[in-house]
């Protein structure tokens, strides 16, 4: 990934993260997101870093853990901390209700436990990543493989209709070494009772649909960076 946004949607990334860097302070733990929008926001906490700042970061990802340390800053394990004070992640959808769907990178298991352990979780997105209704993006579904197949039912239960997330001609397998179905459930009328639904299912990981755990969604919108709290 280039350092410098090459296009708009990049250069609304690199806004809102900007935007969001602004809300940590010195001695924070700050949750590192995952995906390519997040990757502005590690850009830019590296860059506070050189320049004195003291955080210590708590990795959502390998990719991500592996990039903080490439950029100096110092991690910490998430079984190690009680509360993290920050953490800027992306979302591949959000609503006015700011619920989510993460997972298009397959990292949201983690993130979600970031996010669960966190005081403030900013979203930051371009613009083309709010709907009025969550959906239109398919659920990601982390599944431990054993239970594959009584997860599809499940979900075919549930309405949800998918495939297992495929790389490379292989099934795509997460940093937890299990597999992912995306699921599309159409256009969601109650994200909370799906979650909820899904939740009950054994042999899910985790899934997509954060609900109720973000604070703030910072968005890109050409170079002006929008907020939107509840
Ligand atoms: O699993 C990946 C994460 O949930 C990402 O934060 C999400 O997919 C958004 O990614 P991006 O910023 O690359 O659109």
């Amino acid at each position: 990934m280039d350092k410098e946004p090459t296009n708009t949607k990049d250069l609304e990334k690199q806004v809102a993260a900007r935007e969001a860097v602004k809300y940590i302070r010195d001695n924070d733990i700050v949750g590192l997101g995952t995906g390519s929008t997040a990757y502005y926001a590690i850009l830019e906490v590296a860059e506070l870093v050189k320049n004195g700042l003291k955080i210590k970061g708590v990795p959502t990802s390998e990719h991500t853990a592996s990039l903080a340390t490439s950029l100096g800053i110092e991690l910490l394990d998430m079984n190690s901390v009680e509360y993290i004070d920050v953490t800027i992640d992306g979302a591949d959808e959000f609503d006015v209700q700011l619920n989510l769907i993460k997972g298009g990178g397959g990292a949201h298991f983690r993130e979600k436990i970031v996010a669960s352990l966190t005081k403030k979780e900013i979203i930051i997105a371009d613009a083309a990543k709010k709907v009025d209704k969550l959906g239109k993006f398919k659920v990601p579904v982390e599944i431990v493989p054993l239970a594959l197949n009584y997860v599809k039912r499940a979900l075919t239960k549930l309405g949800g209709t998918g495939e297992v997330r495929m790389k490379d001609g292989s099934p795509f397998i997460t940093d937890n070494h299990n597999v992912i179905i995306d699921a599309d459930f159409g256009l969601i009328e109650d994200a909370a009772k799906l979650s909820e639904s899904l939740n009950q299912i054994e042999g899910i990981l985790a899934h997509g649909l954060f609900v109720n755990l973000t604070a703030m969604v910072i968005v890109g919108k050409g170079t002006e960076a929008l907020t939107y709290t509840k």
